[in-house]
C-alpha cells in the first residue's frame, strides 16, 4: 500500500521519507494550522527536487494563491482541504492533479458528497469531522465506505497510527476498499506538531507491505 506523511514540516526528514518507503509527503498551507510549511520552510526550500511526490495541503485559499505556490514549489499534486467548490476543483485541476477531501462523520453517504465533484477531481481523500479542518488524530468509521460507488481512486485518512497495520490489511480486503490509492498519516506519527517520529513511519510502513 501507498503511503502519503502529511504535515512535514523538516527537510531533512522529507529527504528520508522515500527511503523508509513513503510515497508522498504532504505539505500544509493553512496558516491556521501547527503543521503550516511556510513558518518553517521556504519555497526555495520546497522546491527542491528529490524522489518524493509533493502534496500541497490548502484550505479555501484564493486559486492564485494555490496555483502560485504550485509554481514556487514544484507540487505535484494539490489537496482541497477545506469547502471548496467544484468549480474552484475544476479550476485547479487545468494546472495539477487535484485530491478533494472530505471530512466524514457518522451517518454521512460519501457517495452523495462526492458526486458533483466526480468530474472535476483525480482523486478523493477521507478524513475525520473535527473541530479545525484536519490532523484531528481521530478516525472515522471505515465502515461508512461500505456499498457506497465511490468511482474514483481514494486516500484513506484520519487518525491512523502505528499499530492500524493489521486493520488496514484487513481492511483492504473488503469491497469498500475497492479504490483505495494511499493511506495517509500524520498526527499520530510525531513527536511534535510537524515533527515525525521517522521510526514509527519506518516500522509502520514495513508492516504495512509485509506478509
Ligand atoms: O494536519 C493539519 O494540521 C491539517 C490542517 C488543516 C487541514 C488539513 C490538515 N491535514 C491534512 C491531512 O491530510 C492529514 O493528514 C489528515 O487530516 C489526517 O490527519 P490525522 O488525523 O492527524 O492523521
Amino acid at each position: 500500500m501507498r503511503v502519503k506523511v502529511c504535515g512535514m514540516t523538516q527537510m531533512d526528514q522529507v529527504e528520508k521519507l522515500e527511503e523508509l518507503g513513503a510515497t508522498f509527503a504532504g505539505f500544509i498551507f493553512y496558516p491556521k494550522s501547527p503543521r503550516y510549511v511556510l513558518r518553517y520552510l521556504n519555497t526555495s526550500q520546497l522546491k527542491k527536487e528529490n524522489n518524493i511526490n509533493k502534496v500541497g495541503v490548502f484550505v479555501n485559499a484564493g486559486a492564485d494563491e494555490v496555483l502560485q505556490m504550485v509554481d514556487e514549489c514544484r507540487l505535484h499534486m494539490v489537496q482541497l482541504h477545506g469547502d471548496e467548490t467544484p468549480k474552484y476543483c475544476e479550476r485547479i485541476a487545468d494546472y495539477v492533479s487535484v485530491v478533494k477531501a472530505f471530512r466524514l462523520s457518522d451517518n454521512d453517504s460519501i457517495e452523495w458528497m462526492v458526486k458533483p465533484y466526480m468530474e472535476v477531481c483525480d482523486m478523493f481523500l477521507f478524513d475525520t469531522m473535527g473541530v479545525g479542518y484536519g490532523g484531528t488524530g481521530k478516525k472515522f468509521d471505515w465502515q461508512l465506505l461500505k456499498g457506497q460507488n465511490i468511482g474514483k481512486p481514494f486516500f484513506l485518512s484520519g487518525g491512523i497510527e502505528p499499530g492500524d497495520d493489521t486493520a488496514l490489511k484487513e481492511f483492504e480486503k473488503q469491497p469498500e476498499a475497492n479504490g483505495l490509492f494511499a493511506i495517509d498519516i500524520n498526527s499520530r506519527f510525531e513527536s511534535s506538531p510537524g515533527v515525525k517520529d521517522l521510526k514509527q513511519v519506518k516500522q509502520f510502513i514495513t508492516r504495512l507491505n509485509g506478509q
